[in-house]
């Protein structure tokens, strides 16, 4: 499907299963709902979708269905008719699993550890190109995954689209507010598991790299960012290498210690404060941010997380900022909880709505 597709309103129109009456509003004649001057979209009405069905990051299946359940439960669809967006991309999700499988078949055996490296190289490569392409018309880049391995493509991709688009100002690289449980910066050396969706951030800063032929070679300088513009949320289980990357780098990180200190609020005004006004902003939103209570269909569930409402509040504090251009939602697993995925969907909706303006007046 051409990147430049709109969506027909109603085509989601899901929820639980019952067809909710399709609300026919011409999807020009509502403006976004929030009103927020926008610093770096030329497309402030327009959403680039990108919908990756992945889970080679890892090793348990289903997070490849993530974008299935979350746009069944009537996303998108929300986002044009009650939202008021356009969306452009791509409406259907793409089986990458399918075409990774296809092309390597059993042949992609680890390398320094990493479980199928030659995969989520080939995968990222392109969600890097499909991002980007969005993220270069000027719009709001939103992805839904997939294993937190295809950050690597979201975030390459709308740093490269920014660079572009800003070649001659001094503040055209991105800060990523990356929120978690985990910290996801690995190294291949680092990593216990060898699972990539523990490694993003670490290939992302450059901190690791490859120059294994098909090994995540094609990230390149502009595809990379700052650790210095890096800041975490969220955080309550970092492995001991990892938690040696983030002292030895300087990287501002605010745990779930931190939020219990000093509330959601204050620690929202510390990041965005660091990142500063002139920056643009890609938020990766981990499900497993959020408490299981709230979000338990995730691979990696850690107790003691984000209520529903202080992950919420980060989303709406970043689209109050005007300044953000991606948005990823990864690592919702409709096959991991028994009683159904249904609280977790819901939970993914909400995040989405509110870091798109929906709860701001
Ligand atoms: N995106 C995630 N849920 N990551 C979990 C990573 C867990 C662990 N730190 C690892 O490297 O395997
Ligand atoms: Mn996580
Ligand atoms: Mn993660």
């Amino acid at each position: 499907m051409p990147s430049t597709s709109t969506y027909t309103n109603g085509t989601n129109g899901h929820t639980d299963g019952h067809v909710v009456p399709t609300k026919q509003a011409p999807q020009s004649s509502l403006p976004p709902t929030s009103s927020v001057p926008q610093k770096f979209l030329s497309n402030p009405k327009e959403l680039g979708i990108t919908l990756v069905g992945f889970s080679g990051g890892q090793a348990k299946p289903g997070t490849d269905a993530g974008p299935t359940v979350l746009t069944d439960a009537g996303l998108l669809t929300q986002l044009s008719d009650d939202l008021g967006y356009t969306l452009r991309g791509d409406d259907t999700v793409r089986d990458f699993n399918n075409l990774s499988s296809e092309r390597f078949k059993s042949n992609d055996p680890p390398v320094r550890g990493m479980k199928n490296p030659r995969s989520v190289s080939a995968v990222t490569e392109q969600i890097s190109e499909l991002v980007y392409t969005q993220a270069r018309e000027g719009r709001l880049a939103l992805t839904l995954g997939g294993d937190h391995s295809i950050a690597i493509g979201t975030v390459s991709g709308v740093a490269r689209a920014i660079r572009e688009r800003y070649p001659d100002r001094e503040h055209n690289k991105i800060a990523v507010i990356w929120v978690d449980a985990h910290a996801d910066i690995n190294t291949p050396e680092t990593s216990d598991s060898g699972n990539i969706h523990g490694m993003p951030v670490s290939f992302l800063t450059g901190l690791a790299t490859s120059n294994e032929p098909g090994i995540f070679d094609w990230l390149r300088d502009e595809h990379r960012i700052s650790i210095h513009k890096l800041v975490y949320i969220g955080l309550r289980d970092v492995d001991m290498g990892e938690k040696r990357i983030l002292r030895e780098n300087g990287i501002k990180a605010f745990s779930m210690h931190d939020i219990d200190r000093h509330g959601i609020g204050k620690v929202m005004d510390s990041a965005l404060e660091y990142i500063g006004s002139e920056t643009p902003i890609h938020l990766s939103f981990d499900v497993d941010a959020l408490d299981p209570m709230w979000a338990p269909s995730t691979g990696t569930p850690v107790r003691g997380g984000l209520t529903l409402r202080e992950g919420d509040f980060i989303c709406e504090a970043v689209a109050e900022t005007g300044q953000c251009v991606g948005v990823d939602l990864v690592e919702v697993n409709p096959q991991l909880v028994e009683g159904g995925v249904g609280d977790t969907v819901r939970a993914g909706v909400s995040l989405v709505r509110c870091a798109l303006g929906d709860t701001l007046l």
